[in-house]
């Protein structure tokens, strides 16, 4: 089985698809380390064109052992760089494989990110767009980086959630929208526990309603 989970930034679809994975014993690709992973590796590029060559080399040269550093990768300087890379459709190119990969290995994968459900696996057997308004999703972030030691400027952070979203939905190569096929669900007012078991409703009536047609086809 297959799981497509997208989302705006610090919309809770990480948090969400981990759970996913743990209920159904499937493995997890967390698809914006690897934007972040080429946007950290390029960040001392200044130059435009040097920027994106650069980018689309590191993108071409990944691999799991880039993906570690979490606490470099998940910083909020990392996230603004990875949507600043994931404009580059040559960047995109490079990660194709990598996902598309992990999402067919055998016994399936549970995947997160933008263009999961759109362009990595349109073939995803349940597709799940996640949403919180900017505000709930300000202010988990910012929650995030203080249980770290982090002070956080919540003006500034909310600006930078916005620019992020702005960027990847505007991205022409990007692929960030709700499909038709794909489930809404809203956790603005949802805790991480209600979230989970609405997700989990979700792919189960999903998965049940699939099992029938194929009885009847
Ligand atoms: N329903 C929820 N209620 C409260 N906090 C939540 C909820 N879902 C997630 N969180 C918290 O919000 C923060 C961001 O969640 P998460 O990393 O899952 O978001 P994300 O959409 O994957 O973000 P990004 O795209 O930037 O990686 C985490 O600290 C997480 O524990
Ligand atoms: N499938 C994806 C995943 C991510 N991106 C870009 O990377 C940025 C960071 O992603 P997070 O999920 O860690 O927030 C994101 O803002 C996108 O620009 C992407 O394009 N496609």
């Amino acid at each position: 089985m297959i799981i497509a989970v997208d989302g705006p930034a610090a919309s809770g679809k990480g948090t969400l698809a981990q759970g996913l994975a743990r209920h159904y014993g499937l493995p997890h690709l967390d698809t914006g380390l690897l934007y972040r992973a080429v946007g950290v590796a390029v960040e001392a590029f200044e130059d435009k064109a040097e920027f994106e060559a650069e980018a689309v080399k590191a993108a071409r040269k990944l691999d799991a052992a880039h993906l570690v550093d979490l606490d470099t990768l998940t910083s909020a300087r990392a996230g603004t760089l990875a949507s600043k890379v994931a404009v580059i459709a040559d960047v995109r190119k490079a990660l194709f494989d990598f996902q598309r990969n992990f999402a067919t290995q055998r016994g399936g994968a549970v995947l997160d990110g933008r263009d999961i459900g759109t362009k990595i696996c349109p073939d995803a057997d349940v597709k799940l767009f996640i949403q919180a308004d900017s505000k709930a999703r300000m202010e988990r972030r910012a929650r995030q980086f203080e249980s770290k030691g982090q002070v956080v400027d919540r003006y500034a952070l909310y600006h930078q959630i916005e620019e992020r979203d702005a960027r990847d939905m505007l991205n022409p190569n990007g692929g960030f929208y709700k499909s038709d096929d794909a489930h809404l669900l809203d956790t603005t007012q949802l805790s991480i526990e209600a979230a989970l078991r609405a997700a989990i409703a979700i792919v189960d009536e999903a998965m049940a309603l699939k099992a029938g047609e194929r009885q009847f086809s």
